[in-house]
């Protein structure tokens, strides 16, 4: 989850690859396309006049096909690609034109990078690899050893402290990479590929650490990927480019039920949407019974002139504690009982808003009205076990149902009961 406040500004980023950059950068300025500039100038454009915000907190992933320019846009984040024109905001520091000395202090405490073939010293131990951006950063031994462990327990490695990378798998082996960019503490974090020389399965599992380790650090992180099934699953926004373009920006769930073109649209017809769409972007909001302020019977008259079946009961911190059915509320009142925590059903199905529906597709199988609840594990509505099928199954443009791509549904993740 993001902040509104931009943490990276991208203004009007140009990068041209040749001997004649200015050249070709005025006939780019004068409309001529990509092609033409490689014709009679022999430079290739890299990136096409970009522009977009980054938002602090936000997981943002760059996608496209090799050669549409992602890896030189995130270079030019951190300067290891220097842009042809336009700026780079940080914090509302304009780092596309910062002096060396500056470059070095920016890349040592606001960005850090994980490379996709991890970049760790072999002959280095996991802790010394770990350690070493602090080391360059000047802090002192015991310090920087602390930090250290403190990061390797936070990917689930600190056994391995000792051992030399060429002792870990390829998956560990990218852990010991992303701590060593976390131990930094540099809030802005870009990976370039990050997980694409791993293994199917390990990536999964890279990706799903990820996104739990995100919910804990609320870093930016600026993540390039080729594949669209990994950027809709972890991104909380993602930029799809081509020939150096940015086609579109979205949400996952924008890109995959609002692809503005037909480019878009092929790279979403195969997406599993149960695996991207979230919970929240079908949860519907109700009036649930409030512990401590409403009675038995106003809330049975209430569902009367909804003509609802269920209710949740919410606590005085808005937390779902329990679940009413109409027929038990009007035998309650009947009797004069007046006490909710009696009748209700504390053995209820509660989801987060961020499961995807795959996560949440088991948990139908009660057919009761599923709790929805945010990070805080507030209360924001219900799913019902219907809305799920609807959603995963809306024809796609090609009159297609995605309800095929289904994959049979595992364990629930995220699913908090
Ligand atoms: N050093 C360079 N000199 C000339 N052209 C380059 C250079 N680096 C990249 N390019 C060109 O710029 C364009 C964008 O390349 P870039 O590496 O940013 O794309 P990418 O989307 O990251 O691709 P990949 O996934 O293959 O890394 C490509 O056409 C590439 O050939």
């Amino acid at each position: 989850m993001s902040s509104s406040r931009p943490k990276v500004r991208i203004e009007n980023l140009v990068k041209i690859y040749g001997d004649h950059p200015q050249e070709a950068l005025k006939m780019f300025r004068n409309g001529a396309d990509r092609s033409t500039i490689l014709e009679e100038t022999g430079n290739v454009l890299g990136v096409a006049d970009v522009t977009f915000d980054i938002m602090d907190g936000e997981l943002f992933v760059i996608m496209g096909l090799s050669g549409s320019g992602k890896s030189t846009l995130v270079r030019c984040i951190n300067r290891l690609i220097n842009p042809t024109s336009g700026h780079i905001f940080i914090d509302d520091e304009d780092v596309a034109h910062v002096d060396k000395d500056r470059l070095r202090e920016l890349r040592r405490t606001k960005v850090s990078m994980v490379f996709q073939r991890f970049g760790l010293f072999p002959h280095k131990s996991v802790l010394d690899n770990v350690e070493y951006g602090l080391k360059m950063r000047g802090i002192e031994t015991q310090l920087r050893r602390d930090k250290a462990m403190e990061t390797l327990e936070v990917v689930g490695l600190a056994e391995w402290a000792n051992y030399l990378p060429s002792s870990l798998s390829g998956g560990m082996q990218q852990r010991v990479g992303l701590a060593r960019a976390l131990a930094t503490d540099a809030p802005i974090l870009l990976m370039d590929e990050a997980f694409s020389a791993l293994d199917p399965l390990i990536r999964r599992g890279m990706q799903d650490e990820l996104i739990r380790l995100q919910d804990e650090l609320q870093k930016t992180i600026i993540f390039i990927s080729h594949d669209i099934q990994e950027s809709l699953k972890i991104g909380d926004r993602v930029a799809v480019m081509k020939d150096g373009y940015i086609v579109q920006i979205g949400t996952p769930e924008d890109i995959v039920s609002n692809p503005v073109n037909d480019y878009i649209r092929e790279f979403t017809l195969d997406v599993n949407r149960a695996q991207v769409l979230r919970t929240g972007s079908i949860v519907k909001q109700t009036i649930p019974f409030i512990l401590g302020k409403d009675s038995v019977t106003s809330a049975l008259e209430g569902m009367r002139d909804r003509g609802s079946a269920t209710m949740y009961v919410i606590n005085r911190e808005n937390k779902p504690i329990g679940l009413l059915q109409r027929g038990r509320l009007e035998q309650a009142v009947r009797e004069g009982q007046q006490d909710v925590t009696q009748i209700m059903e504390t053995d209820f199905p509660i989801v987060h808003s961020s499961n995807t529906l795959e996560d949440i597709f088991h948990v139908a199988e009660s057919n009761l009205p599923m709790a929805v609840v945010n990070r805080q594990g507030k209360f924001t509505g219900i799913v019902e076990p219907c809305d799920i099928l609807a959603s995963i199954g809306r024809l796609t443009k090609t009159g297609e149902s995605n309800l095929d791509a289904m994959e049979p549904v595992t364990s629930p993740t995220k699913v908090a009961v």
